[in-house]
């Protein structure tokens, strides 16, 4: 027996123990060496002309005996003679392919697509087998060689049979323990679903023999009562799609085809909202296929959800979902890049190069945008579906991004128009706006039709602007982390109506509703005082003017909007939620206030009181905020009514 060298013995109980994290990519190398395999024997018969081959005899067929608990991935390719053996599989690290792949760079052109460099992915066998047998017969030789090893102390090389060119790997399984089953890969079932989800592209047929049922023809004597009967027999079935579809050309493939590959390999029933396909040549080539999905997944907004795309190198699957290939913002896109150019690390489970990785991300960030612009510019209907599902991650991407990625996603968001009464883009408000108006104003609460009833969110639209309503929770994270929206001069400030101060009234307006409160100095600091903490002042109010408006309402004054305390409060792991400053704003003008005035001035403190209480209770019902107190101001109102 010939012994491993020392450092070849620690190599490859590294390679069996640390190097892969997933023990069922055993599959996908040795299905990859036997296409390297049969790719190079392709090569020559390109290159010589003595080599006569008809690309129907280059295949890969896999199969399993369960009784012998073996699985052999057999190739009519170039094979590999006694030398060649000793070479390539005796020396770990030692990669015959990549010697090719150097010595034929040139002259490979498209037709090859040689996979293998390191010259490890073969050991990964022994992760799962306990023996492994090769059996090969270099094209053009006329004798066979045997390389066994049990993967521990070294290999023996014998002579052996084989009628045609070409090698059978054969993996005699480990035993079973209670942690590792290896007899999902003595299944039919098993090893397909293998070969489908790492090999599915590559480029020759992998053929099984399957197990199947037919119905046996029905005898000419039979009678009435005859049962059809059923028999077991195999057929031989390519498993592998081969041509990937992301290497077609668009105008190739149906849309059916595209459809139908989103849903079987994105498990997804709906049809994609759009399909985007991308060819990119240059420092880097590669192809990418992406889906905007036409419906959310369940648990997209979930801390259990995965983002990413699937990551191909030369047609056999490196990564289910590659996170670096796609922004947070863009969680939702599905689909798969292929690139031969990617600098894969050994165990082809991650890259060398992140660079690699963020130059085709910052590209198809850029394509995403740029369909979605198009949808959104071209098939409104489409759209506003498309932003019903996923608008919310959009709008939190701004929020999360402390707003570096306002000028991807501010021009993607919706918001229900007040004026309008449809969804509206920013971009299509502040063109809508009159001359006069200086900012983008915006109410948040629960619901468009109770947002359109409050008094503050109706005095701006009395001046003839228009209020975005909004009824995400996300919605006013996403207006405050913006601030503004549009570039230079002819920014506008994003402002909330709920919020103190609007900007809206005249200089003569502010003073008129200044000198009401001073001059009503001791109303408003006796109802204050009967609020206590839950308002910071009681003021005459700018926003409340006419007798038909409102008795008064709440606004809140500094970083916490009524909106926002709402929602925080509600989060689990709040704490302490922080507390808006509430100011509670009194229409001068509205008869109730005559009558505090009135109390007031007859000293009937009580009566300011109560009063106070209930303005301030009823403006909260008003704003949809919880109320301290619900009882007593049931009771309160109850009393008025005695
Ligand atoms: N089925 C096969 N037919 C012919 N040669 C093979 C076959 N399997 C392996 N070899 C030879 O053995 C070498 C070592 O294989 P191994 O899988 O360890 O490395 P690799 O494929 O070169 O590189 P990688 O580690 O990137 O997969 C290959 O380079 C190739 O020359």
């Amino acid at each position: 027996m010939k012994k491993f060298k020392t450092e070849s013995k620690k190599l490859l109980d590294l390679m069996i123990n640390s190097i892969y994290t997933n023990k069922e990519i055993f599959l996908r190398e040795l299905i990859s060496n036997a296409s390297d395999a049969v790719d190079k024997l392709y090569f020559k018969s390109l290159t010589d002309t003595d080599v006569k081959l008809s690309k129907d005899e280059l295949a890969i067929h896999v199969s399993f005996d369960k009784d012998a608990r073996t699985v052999t991935v057999s190739d009519s390719g170039i094979g590999m003679t006694k030398d060649e053996l000793e070479k390539n599989l005796g020396t770990i690290a030692h990669s015959g392919s990549l010697e090719f792949k150097t010595e034929n760079d040139k002259a490979q052109g498209d037709d090859v697509d040689i996979i293998g460099q390191f010259g490890v992915g073969f050991y990964s066998a022994f992760m799962v087998a306990k023996e492994v047998r090769v059996v090969s017969r270099a094209f053009g030789s006329d004798e066979a060689w045997a390389w066994v090893s049990d993967g521990v102390e070294g290999y023996t090389i014998e002579e052996a049979e084989r009628t045609t060119n070409g090698t059978d790997i054969i993996l005699t399984l480990k035993d079973d323990t209670d942690e590792e089953k290896y007899d999902t890969y003595l299944s039919e079932w098993g090893l397909k679903s293998l070969i489908k989800k790492y090999s599915n592209y590559v480029r020759y047929p992998i053929t099984m023999d399957c197990d199947k049922t037919r119905e046996k023809p029905k005898p000419e004597d039979a009678g009435d009562d005859y049962k059809p009967e059923f028999e077991h027999y195999t057929e031989c079935e390519t498993i592998n799609s081969m041509v990937p579809i992301w290497k077609r050309s668009k105008s190739d493939v149906t849309d059916e085809e595209y459809n139908e590959f989103y849903k079987s390999n994105f498990h997804d029933f709906a049809d994609p909202a759009r399909t985007i396909k991308v060819h990119a040549e240059g420092a880097l080539t590669y192809d990418a296929l992406l889906f905007i999905p036409s419906r959310a997944p369940f648990d997209l907004y979930s801390k259990d959800y995965k983002k990413g795309l699937a990551l191909y190198s030369s047609n056999v699957l490196i990564m289910d979902k590659c996170e670096e290939l796609l922004p947070d913002c863009f969680n939702f896109v599905r689909g798969v890049v292929d690139s031969a150019d990617l600098q894969l690390n050994i165990s082809r489970e991650t890259l060398q190069h992140n660079s690699q990785l963020r130059a085709i991300a910052n590209k198809l960030e850029k394509k995403i945008k740029s369909e979605l612009e198009k949808m959104r510019d071209n098939h409104r209907d489409d759209y506003e579906k498309f932003f019903e599902q996923f608008g919310r991650g959009l709008k939190f991407g701004i929020y999360q991004s402390y707003g570096m990625q306002k000028g991807l996603l501010g021009d993607l968001l919706l918001f229900y128009s007040a004026k309008q009464q449809k969804m509206v883009t920013f971009e299509e408000y502040t063109a809508a706006m009159p001359t006069d108006q200086k900012a983008i104003y915006y109410a948040a609460g629960d619901s468009t039709d109770r947002l359109a009833k409050l008094p503050v969110v109706n005095s701006v639209l009395d001046r003839g602007y228009d209020v975005l309503l909004c009824t995400q929770d996300v919605d006013e994270f996403t207006f405050q982390t913006m601030q503004t929206w549009g570039e230079g001069e002819s920014a506008k400030e994003l402002k909330n109506v709920a919020s103190g101060d609007l900007g809206l009234e005249t200089e003569d307006e502010k003073k008129a509703a200044e000198d009401a409160t001073k001059e009503n100095e001791g109303l408003f600091g006796a109802m204050k005082e009967a609020l206590g903490d839950s308002v910071t002042k009681v003021a005459v109010s700018t926003k409340l003017a006419t007798a038909e408006a409102a008795p008064a309402c709440i606004t809140a004054e500094g970083p916490v909007s009524l909106e926002m305390e709402k929602i925080l409060s509600q989060m689990p792991d709040m704490g302490e939620a922080p507390k808006s400053d509430r100011v509670l704003e009194i229409n001068a003008a509205h008869p109730v206030f005559a009558t505090l005035k009135a109390a007031q001035e007859a000293g009937d403190a009580e009566k300011v009181k109560t009063y106070a209480s209930l303005l301030y209770n009823q403006a909260l019902l008003v704003e949809g905020m919880p109320l301290e107190d619900p009882v007593a101001f049931a009771n309160a109102v109850a009393s008025l009514m005695k």
